[in-house]
């Protein structure tokens, strides 16, 4: 058995075993140093020179949509990460990131052919009102995967927690997450509703999305 494991090039992985088993009994998951503080410090300077760059743009939801009302549900503003153009920090990113798609389709036949990735700034006083992340016309979306970039000193007083609404036996039961460093959080993108509080220090993160055909 282990000479067929070898031949398939398969390691358990803990970290990844511990995500499938978290998605199964919860539909989400908590990883808390995914990223190292290296990583993390490295992810937080390519956002934040994007940004002095001018790169982000307001986020939009679905498309056309008039910008006072984009602005009463999100107030973030983001980047589209592009994979053949990443520096090291974020070519690191994708190396875990599709280590562990690889792992999820080798171990439980996930089928994850796509990914889309988006750098996010929350100003002071922004927030994402509740929303599923999957779209009317577009159910390719299977996990949403944020990973937070914020400063080692992020306080729970900062706000901006993400809230998963959970459904225990018919009964919501609201999930809050800080956004800690490092902290990356992975949930069922048809499935669970979630928010994001308004958030007094400016909030920093990757979101993205791993997908079917
Ligand atoms: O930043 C977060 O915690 C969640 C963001 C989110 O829900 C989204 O971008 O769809
Ligand atoms: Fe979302």
């Amino acid at each position: 058995m282990s000479e067929l494991f070898e031949q398939l090039d398969f390691v358990e992985n803990p970290q990844y075993e511990q995500i499938i088993s978290d998605l199964q009994q919860q539909q989400f998951s908590i990883v808390e140093t995914f990223f190292n503080d290296e990583e993390v410090a490295a992810l937080r300077d390519a956002l934040l020179e994007k940004q002095a760059d001018d790169a982000f743009k307001k986020a939009a939801i679905g498309n056309k949509v008039n910008e006072n009302v984009v602005k009463t549900i999100r107030g973030d503003h983001i980047f589209w990460i592009d994979e053949t153009k990443v520096n090291a920090a974020e070519g690191l990113f994708f190396n875990k990131i599709n280590s562990l798609i690889t792992y999820l389709n080798q171990t439980c036949f996930m089928g994850i052919l796509y990914k889309e990735f988006h750098y996010a700034i929350y100003p002071q006083g922004t927030f994402y009102k509740r929303h599923i992340d999957t779209f009317q016309n577009d159910d390719r979306r299977k996990l949403s995967v944020v990973c937070y970039l914020n400063h080692e000193s992020w306080q729970p007083e900062n706000g901006g927690e993400l809230v998963l609404y959970l459904n225990r036996n018919g009964i919501e039961v609201p999930k809050a997450i800080y956004p800690f460093p490092g902290r990356v959080v992975i949930f069922e993108s048809q499935i669970l509703e979630h928010e994001v509080k308004p958030v007094n220090t400016k909030r920093l993160s990757i979101t993205g999305w791993l997908k079917t055909r």
